[in-house]
């Protein structure tokens, strides 16, 4: 349903105006993925690995500055290159996203009614009483009563407020889901309430998600595939269930505490060191700096995503 081939992203960066050169930031590089229809696939990485620049990128959100190379084919049409008309028309209706930090998405000043209502009308897929009634219904299926339609924002709770992002997201009954980070904001009881809201409604309705969070833990509870960034590549690809094989993967997934298994230890230090400034990558393998089991080769050698059974890694450690 949604296929990403070499998709990527540049910003540029610095005071052009000045008669300065640009200074490139390629946040993206080269990221292909694909994502069945009733699929949810996750995408993990550290701060700063491109995660969300790939989600503004699929939609066509980015700024201004941001060169965007590679396709994004929904469904086929390549978001990348379609008609300002047909895209308004594919995001909401097609693809919506919910971004982390609810209370900033939400106009103040407005009812959430009329709010969650705006893609209905902009879209032309329902208006008056036929509105509010899919507004009332939309609110019922996030788990608020139907009363909170005139509430506005700040009458709302943190976890509240994100209900009713996700309840704009369902709105024009998109195949597609982006959630950005969609619980990074609140208490880890709202955040288990709206993860499972999340996974229930995706269930109900057969809709794709693609979600993206640090916390793999996470991921892995909601996601059948698990897709890890490092440097703005992917590194691994594979089913949520089973072992990861790149060593960064590895390192990721360690710094996470498994609840409930009393054989689980955390790893002693974590990761070493910090992610690459992406305007200055260290040559071959963008990890082999930080990489506990790097060969000498890995500072010149950067191996591409190889698959090995049901799983795609890039390490010269892991076999094709
Ligand atoms: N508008 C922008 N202009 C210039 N650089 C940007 C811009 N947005 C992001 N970047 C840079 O692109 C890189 C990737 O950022 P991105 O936000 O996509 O990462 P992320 O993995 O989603 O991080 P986080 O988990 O912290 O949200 C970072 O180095 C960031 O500084």
């Amino acid at each position: 349903m949604l296929t990403l081939e070499e998709l990527s992203v540049t910003y540029r960066i610095g005071d052009t105006r000045a008669g300065r050169a640009a200074d490139d930031v390629p946040a993206v590089r080269g990221v292909s993925l694909e994502l069945a229809a009733g699929e949810a696939l996750g995408l993990a990485g550290e701060s700063g690995s491109g995660k969300s620049s790939v989600a503004l990128a699929l939609l066509r959100l980015l700024p201004r500055s941001a060169v965007v190379g590679g396709r994004v084919l929904l469904d086929g049409e390549d978001v990348l290159t379609m008609k300002w008309g047909r895209l308004r028309a594919v995001r909401w209706s097609s693809a919506s996203i919910v971004f982390q930090g609810a209370q900033h998405g939400l106009n103040p000043v407005r009812r959430i009614g009329d709010q969650i209502a705006e893609p209905l009308l902009v879209h032309r897929l329902a208006s008056g009483a036929a509105a509010e009634a899919r507004v009332r219904e939309l609110l019922e299926q996030v788990g608020l009563p139907a009363w909170r339609a005139r509430s506005y924002p700040h009458e709302l709770s943190g976890g509240q407020r994100q209900r009713v992002m996700i309840a704009m997201a369902l709105a024009c009954s998109p195949q597609l889901i982006i959630a950005d980070e969609p619980t990074t904001a609140l208490d880890l009881m709202v955040q288990a309430q709206v993860l499972t809201l999340i996974r229930q409604l995706i269930a109900d309705h057969g809709i794709s998600l693609l979600m993206i969070s640090h916390d793999l833990s996470v991921l892995a509870d909601m996601c059948d595939r698990l897709a890890v960034m490092y440097a703005g590549r992917l590194v691994e690809v594979g089913p949520s269930a089973g072992k990861f094989r790149h060593p960064y993967s590895q390192a990721l997934a360690a710094a996470f505490p498994t609840v409930g298994d009393p054989a689980s230890r955390l790893a002693p230090r974590g990761l070493a060191g910090d992610p690459p400034d992406p305007q200055e990558l260290p040559g071959g393998c963008a990890f082999h700096p930080r990489c506990p089991v790097a060969l000498e080769s890995c500072a010149s050698t950067d191996v591409p995503l190889r698959v090995s059974g049901d799983r795609a890694a890039a390490c010269v450690l892991v076999g094709e």
